[in-house]
């Protein structure tokens, strides 16, 4: 287990030092310090209002820090903005389904590339794309409305990917979806960390989330409590008792 305090050698990928962010009714983050390195899923879990979304905001440029800073590759990313900072490669899917439920699953993966000017690299990321999510041609040319939730969050993850994120922070990707569907999202979260993406998630169903993740990071009342790997943050006795149902020690579920 780290402190957030603890420093380490190599550059993380990402990096919140003393992140103070909130709406103008006061702060929401009070000084939030973490890094994420690259590679691996990072999940972030908390109770209801710890501010994890306004977190992921703040990582996106939607919602600009008071005090602190947010550094990707050792760039400060304060003075970007939202596009730029997808530009950078931080890529965001957000909780609620943001599918253009009118259009077709192949128009709104097609969508993920509106940064991108050049047809043909837009051609064949939709093509590479394709081959990992199937659903993107099986069902490519039905409304996105007609799908189910977790085939909606697939194609979300599809889209998000035109842009060849280095990073995708996913905010509740288990929302509304049953245990069958939440297992398969989850193992295509897991694909996408193997075939090389930094994946930063934040997930209210927090034993699902750090089973899935190789670090967590426990956020309440706008700090960060404790960081260390999925497991150990699993198995501490307190976040079990806090927020996962007591403890999960041994659970072999
Ligand atoms: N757009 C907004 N304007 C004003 N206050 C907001 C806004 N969005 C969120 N908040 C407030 O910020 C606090 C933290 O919300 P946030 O959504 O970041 O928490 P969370 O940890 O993601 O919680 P949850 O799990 O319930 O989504 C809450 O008190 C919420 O009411």
């Amino acid at each position: 287990m780290t402190s957030p305090e603890r420093s380490v050698q190599t550059q993380p990928l990402l990096e919140l030092r003393g992140v103070v962010a909130g709406y103008g009714g006061g702060d929401i983050l009070k000084g939030v310090n973490f890094r994420v390195e690259g590679g691996g899923i990072t999940c972030i879990v908390g109770p209801n209002g710890a501010g994890k979304s306004t977190l992921l905001k703040a990582i996106s440029g939607l919602v600009k820090p008071r005090e602190g800073d947010i550094l990707f590759e050792g760039r400060s990313l304060l003075n970007s903005t939202p596009r730029q900072i997808l530009q950078a490669g931080i890529v965001q899917v957000p909780q609620n389904h943001s599918l253009f439920k009118k259009m077709t699953v192949r128009e709104n993966v097609e969508f993920g590339a509106f940064l991108l000017k050049d047809r043909d690299l837009i051609r064949r990321r939709f093509d590479e794309i394709a081959e990992q999510f199937p659903i993107v041609i099986e069902r490519g040319k039905e409304k996105a409305g007609s799908l189910s939730g977790g085939q909606q969050r697939l194609v979300e993850f599809a889209r998000c990917l035109m842009l060849d994120p280095r990073i995708v922070i996913l905010d509740e990707p288990s929302m509304g979806l049953d245990p069958v569907t939440l297992k398969r999202v989850f193992l295509t979260v897991h694909q996408m960390s193997a075939s090389g993406r930094t994946v930063l998630l934040v997930e209210q169903n927090a034993k699902a989330g750090l089973r899935l993740a190789d670090h967590g990071i426990v956020l309440e009342n706008g700090l960060v409590r404790l960081t260390g790997t999925g497991r150990q943050v699993l198995e501490h006795p307190e976040i079990g008792a806090l927020y996962l149902g007591g403890a999960v020690v041994g659970s072999g579920q």
